[in-house]
C-alpha cells in the first residue's frame, strides 16, 4: 500500500491537496513529518520560512531575519504566514506552483491560521491535527529542552487557546503514543482514494 503514497507525490493528479498538519507547539508536528519522510522520501513537505535561528530545533526551515521576513511579506512571496510565540512563521508562494503542477504538499501549519487557509483554498486545504494530553505536552516540550520554562508556559497557554474548536474541523491523530503510531494513521489517511483525486 505504501506505494500509492510514492504514487501520490510522485504522478501529479488534478486537484492535489494541501494537507495542512497543525498542532500545538510541542505535540510531535516535526518528528511525525521527519518519521513520514524516513518512510516515505517522495513525500512534499514544504519549508518554513521562520524568523528563528536555523540551528534551532530538528526542523529543516529556512531563517529568515524579521527585516526579511517583513520584505517578503510586503512582497507578496508567503503562501500563508502568521505569527506565534514572538516568532513570524511564513509559507512560500512556490507551494502555488506545486499545487498547480498537480502535487500534493504537507504543510506545517498554524491552528490559528486554519481559518484563512480554509478561505483561501477552500477543500484543495486537508486539516490534520495532531493531539495530545496537557501533561504529554509538557513534558514533551521539557525533554525537548528548546525554550526556557517561560517560554514553556507560553505555549501550553496557547495550546489551550484552540480547545475542542479545530478538532471538529480536522482529521486527528493521536500522538500521545509512539510517533509510529501517529505515522501509520497518517499514512493510511495519504493512502485514502479521496485523496489522490485524479484528473
Ligand atoms: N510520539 C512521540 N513520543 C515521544 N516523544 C515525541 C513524540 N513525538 C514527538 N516527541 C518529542 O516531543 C518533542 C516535541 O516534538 P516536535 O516534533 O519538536 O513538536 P512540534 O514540531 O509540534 O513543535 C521533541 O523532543 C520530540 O522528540
Ligand atoms: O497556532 P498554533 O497551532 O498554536 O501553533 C503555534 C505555532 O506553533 C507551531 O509551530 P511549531 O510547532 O514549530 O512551534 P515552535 O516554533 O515552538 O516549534 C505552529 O506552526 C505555529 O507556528
Amino acid at each position: 500500500m505504501s506505494g500509492s503514497i510514492a504514487a501520490l507525490f510522485s504522478e501529479p493528479s488534478r486537484g492535489a491537496r494541501l494537507i495542512y498538519l497543525m498542532g500545538p507547539s510541542g505535540s510531535g508536528k516535526d518528528t511525525l513529518i521527519q518519521a513520514l519522510k524516513a518512510r516515505h522520501h517522495e513525500v512534499l513537505v514544504a519549508h518554513r520560512y521562520i524568523t528563528r535561528p536555523w540551528r534551532a530545533g530538528n526542523e529543516n526551515h529556512v531563517e529568515l531575519s524579521p527585516q526579511e521576513f517583513a520584505q517578503r511579506q510586503t512582497l507578496g512571496l508567503f503562501l500563508m504566514s502568521w505569527e506565534a510565540h514572538g516568532r513570524d512563521y511564513g509559507i512560500g508562494c512556490e507551494v502555488e506552483a506545486w499545487l498547480a503542477a498537480g502535487h500534493p504538499v504537507l504543510v506545517n501549519g498554524s491552528r490559528g491560521h486554519l481559518e484563512e487557509a480554509q478561505l483561501r483554498f477552500g477543500p484543495t486545504l486537508l486539516p490534520v491535527l495532531l493531539r495530545v494530553d496537557e501533561a504529554v505536552l509538557r513534558a514533551r516540550l521539557e525533554t525537548r529542552g528548546r525554550e526556557s520554562p517561560a517560554e514553556i508556559e507560553e505555549r501550553l497557554a496557547r495550546a489551550r487557546e484552540y480547545g475542542n474548536g479545530i478538532s471538529d474541523k480536522a482529521v486527528v491523530i493521536d500522538n500521545n503514543g509512539p510517533v509510529e503510531q501517529a505515522v501509520e494513521v497518517l499514512e493510511r489517511l495519504l493512502e485514502a482514494p479521496e485523496l489522490s483525486l485524479d484528473g
